[in-house]
């Protein structure tokens, strides 16, 4: 396709979406090639691609083959010179935050303060066994073992502590580096035959910190090193803090002697999210937004939807809503629900929980009280009746069974009978405001 083509594509199709759509979405785009009915596009994000084949996919080809080419498909594809983190020109990127070099550890990550960590109920624990730590003083617990799933904030709990110890004793050396760092620089020195070098490193720190401990699970000479360097630390009296995705005794393929060193001092985990912590760190970031992005609006509810339904950590919490502002820049427009459920569909997918069938059949008849196997068996009394119907209605709702399905599910029953159920309890919803409440409920339940 020649270049004259491609402008009078891109002419119709200014035309048909609009110079705002246009500039934002389709000036972006570098078309690369068309060859097999795929037309290629050079992209400066794979979110731009995204929106413009889910957008205007179907015009531009439709343009394009008006221009007698023949494209099925189009490919979008982001350059590796290109910066892929970055948003267009006209989205404001969120502020990169600055890594202070620690004299021989990793960077630590400047956002990642106490002041800056939510606190709620999962991770009460963790944060006031780190804001002792922080305090500096007599070693009183040592280690301190943090523990928890992905993304649940047991880095920036460390780098909290790092800052705050740094900040009340700049005299102190704080080492911060994780489990694969310590494994790297082991054996570079192995290599490097400076093995004493590095164990006066090691050893002349007054706070260690070692983040991912797992990591040297299996790695039996890291393993060994790790053990002395913690023996001579902790005869010093010098505080030490790990971090791990799991408790010290199930950690895989670790030593007993090491497991049981690490267990001596205080071990707390951070439990999983729960919908408050969820809600009260979605709202402290969007105070930092709000001063990147004085000119947005945010709905109410906009919020509240997103600590409901984005339960897996915060890492994906933070991620969907630095794209949901980005976005909102983009197109200059509220955020509203409607909005959100565009930009963030894919994500919003991901978190949904599956609840199976099962799960609501038990659900539903602890609710009302009866016996599983009368939700599921034959009797027809109301009792049972009623039950079985509302759960074949969440079932519909929740699940991508289809009616046969959920028939078989039921005690083998046509899907007729589904159908019906989910009809009439349909209606009672729309009528039956304890009905809708009681949905609700259950559906709630269903999703935590
Ligand atoms: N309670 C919280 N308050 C504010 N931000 C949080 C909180 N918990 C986690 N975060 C943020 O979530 C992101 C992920 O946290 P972090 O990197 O500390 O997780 P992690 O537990 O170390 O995960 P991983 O197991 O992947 O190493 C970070 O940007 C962090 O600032």
């Amino acid at each position: 396709m020649t270049n004259d083509i491609w402008a009078k594509v891109l002419a119709a199709l200014k035309g048909a979406i609009g110079t705002n759509n246009f500039s934002n979405w389709i000036e972006p785009l570098e078309f690369a090639q068309l060859a097999g009915g795929i037309a290629t596009f050079h992209v400066p994000t794979n979110f731009i691609g995204n929106y413009v084949s889910q957008n205007f996919g179907d015009q531009i080809i439709y343009h394009m083959n008006k221009q007698g080419q023949d494209v099925q498909r189009l490919r979008f594809t982001v350059p590796s010179t290109t910066h892929t983190a970055a948003p267009t020109p006209k989205a404001r990127p969120v502020a990169k935050a600055t890594a202070t070099e620690d004299i021989s550890g990793a960077p630590l990550d400047a956002r990642f303060t106490f002041d800056t960590f939510v606190v709620g109920k999962p991770n009460e624990l963790a944060h006031a066994a780190a804001r002792r730590v922080a305090e500096g003083g007599p070693v009183t617990f040592n280690p301190l073992f943090l523990y928890g799933g992905v993304g649940l904030g047991k880095t920036h709990l460390m780098h909290a502590i790092a800052h705050e110890l740094k900040q009340r004793s700049p005299e102190l050396n704080v080492l911060y580096l994780s489990a694969e760092q310590f494994m790297y620089r082991f054996i570079t020195a192995l290599r490097e035959r400076k093995m004493m070098d590095f164990k006066q490193l090691f050893r002349s720190v007054d706070v260690l910190m070692v983040d991912d401990v797992q990591f040297i699970g299996g790695k039996d000479s890291t393993q060994e090193e790790f053990f002395h360097t913690f023996n001579a630390l902790v005869d010093g009296q010098k505080q030490i803090i790990i971090s791990a995705d799991r408790a010290p005794g199930e950690i895989k393929d670790l030593e007993e002697r090491i497991k049981s060193r690490l267990q001596c001092g205080l071990v707390v985990d951070l439990h999983p999210t729960d919908y408050e912590l969820r809600l009260g760190i979605l709202q402290s970031k969007v105070g930092v937004y709000a001063a990147q992005y004085p000119e947005l609006v945010i709905a109410p509810g906009v919020l509240e939807f997103l600590a409901h339904r984005i339960s897996t950590n915060v890492r994906v919490l933070e991620g969907a809503l630095t794209r949901l502002f980005a976005f909102a820049s983009l197109v200059g427009r509220e955020i509203t629900l409607e909005l959100t459920q565009d930009c963030l569909s894919d994500v919003l997918k991901a978190s949904d929980r599956k609840v199976t069938v099962e799960e609501i059949q038990r659900k539903v008849s602890e609710h009302y009280n009866i016996r599983l196997s009368d939700m599921i068996g034959p009797k027809r009394v109301r009792n049972y009746a009623r039950p079985r119907q509302i759960a074949m209605y969440l079932a519909k709702h929740m699940t991508s069974r289809s009616l046969p399905e959920i028939g078989r599910r039921f005690g083998g029953r046509d899907h007729t009978t589904v159908m019906h159920g989910v009809r009439r309890i349909e209606e009672l919803k729309a009528t039956d405001s304890q009905m809708a409440d009681d949905l609700e409920l259950l559906r709630r339940a269903l999703e935590e």
